[in-house]
């Protein structure tokens, strides 16, 4: 499915925030390493998100779902054996269960989306995953990946940051479960460092214990640990908010997110700060942002790897700003479900955008007085993608067609209600 994006000059409104993916795929995991009954208020629903729930029912666990709630009751650290899991195109959900495959006999986790996850690398998280003692084989560090357990006991065990903190997760996940203790030392540098402070926060919610560095470099997990069973409730998502609150931004308007907790651990609520700083204005308090643009901008340079996936929104939002925007230390964007600095960057210049690409930096020369448009985007899989290119036709002068934007739903599938229901133009269309 495609969407046409008509430019719209106003927005109006109020939404609520969609539920965190990160903390829902978290939740769900310490929920089924739990033996026992645990139950999460207000969980996302989302490709990457069900991906979770479907990969946890196959290992064991059993899940009950109305309008409000999940109730699972947990397999704890005894997964059932499973020949395959399919995480579908969820990065954080493959990498967390190859994790928790080190527990079961053998899983192969399937490749469905070789032009997307099929290309991501997981090299790191699989060296470290041997040191442990388990048996993985791999197609180059990529999937389809098989992993046998063969019991892993702990230790020592080192981990690369360099591309993904999902890996140093995963391992954060696994090593309280494991017979001896661990000591797991971060090598290189550690990108989205911010999005280990949600797995501590986590992790710490469930009652494991885990010690760690300032830096989050170090880490002693006492092992034999048990997860425990926990009632928990899932705060408003940042980063698909962030493509919301750019489109506010860009265009003159009043529009209202809900459920977004000034003081959350998602790096990503620095969109606020950055509209700010662009001079946008609006306001942050008792949970609600509320924006009311004018649609005029100041350029702004930032530091994305503290709020990754918020970048692609900031960046159309640059596209409008009066001078030039640089946004560095991104290089980690290249390695998501497209690389999002050649793909991204190449639809922002068929869209009339002028933008450059550096090895780990995205540079703007913002347009205020608007982009061309009247072209189609290729989605290259990528939800943030095709929510950025919206925020974009949003001020072109002729409209953006998104082609097969329906990939939107692996992260928020009711971004274009939301966007519809604050006036937006934008339809679907059979592709
Ligand atoms: O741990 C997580 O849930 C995530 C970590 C981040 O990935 P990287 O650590 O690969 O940057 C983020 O981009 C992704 O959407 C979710
Ligand atoms: C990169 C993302 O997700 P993942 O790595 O889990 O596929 C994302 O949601 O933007």
């Amino acid at each position: 499915m495609d969407v046409i994006v008509t430019p719209t000059p106003t927005l109006q409104g109020t939404i609520g925030a969609l539920s965190s993916k990160n903390y829902t795929t978290r939740y769900l995991l310490v929920a089924a390493l739990a033996e026992g009954t645990s139950t999460i208020y207000y969980p996302a629903h989302s490709e990457d998100s069900d991906a979770m729930r479907r990969c946890i029912q196959d290992l064991g666990a059993s899940l009950e779902e109305d309008e409000e709630k999940i109730v699972i009751t947990g397999f704890g650290s005894r997964p059932r054996n499973v020949k395959e899991l399919n995480v579908g195109n969820a990065g954080a959900v493959l990498r967390f269960l190859m994790g928790i495959a080190a527990l079961s006999e053998n899983v192969t986790f399937v490749n469905t989306y070789p032009d997307s996850l099929g290309k991501r690398p997981h090299d790191d998280l699989i060296v470290s995953l041997q040191q442990l003692g388990v048996q993985v084989e791999h197609r180059e560090g990529k999937l389809p990946i098989t992993i046998s357990g063969g019991a892993p006991k702990g230790g020592k065990i080192t981990v690369s940051g360099s591309v993904s903190s999902q890996y140093l997760s995963a391992l954060l996940f696994l090593t309280p479960l494991l017979s001896e203790d661990s000591e797991i030392e971060v090598l290189h540098d550690l990108k989205s460092k911010v999005v280990i402070g949600q797995t501590l926060e986590v992790l710490e919610q469930a009652g494991i214990v885990i010690h760690a560095s300032d830096d989050y470099m170090h880490f002693k997990v006492p092992g034999r640990q048990a997860y425990q069973p926990r009632t928990y409730t899932v705060q408003g998502d940042y980063p698909g908010s962030a493509a919301v609150l750019a489109a506010a931004a860009v265009t003159r308007s009043d529009v209202t997110v809900e459920r977004l907790m000034e003081r959350s651990k998602q790096g990503e609520r620095a969109i606020v700060d950055v509209l700010r700083q662009m001079e946008v204005p609006l306001t942050h308090e008792n949970d609600t942002v509320h924006v009311q643009g004018n649609g005029r901008l100041k350029a702004i340079e930032f530091d994305g790897d503290a709020a990754t996936d918020a970048v692609l929104a900031m960046v159309a939002a640059a596209c409008f700003a009066e001078g030039t925007s640089r946004f560095y230390n991104v290089e980690n964007l290249r390695y998501k479900e497209c690389d999002r600095i050649t793909d991204y960057l190449a639809e922002l210049t068929k869209a009339g955008a002028k933008v450059e690409e550096r090895q780990a930096e995205i540079i703007v020369h913002g347009q205020p007085e608007g982009v061309e448009g009247g072209v189609e985007i290729n989605a290259h899989y990528d939800h943030r993608v095709i929510m950025a290119l919206t925020v974009v036709g949003l001020r072109s002068h002729k409209p953006l067609v998104i082609r097969d934007a329906h990939h939107v739903a692996k992260s928020y599938p009711q971004y274009f209600d939301h966007l519809r229901a604050l006036g937006a133009s934008v339809e679907w269309k059979e592709s």
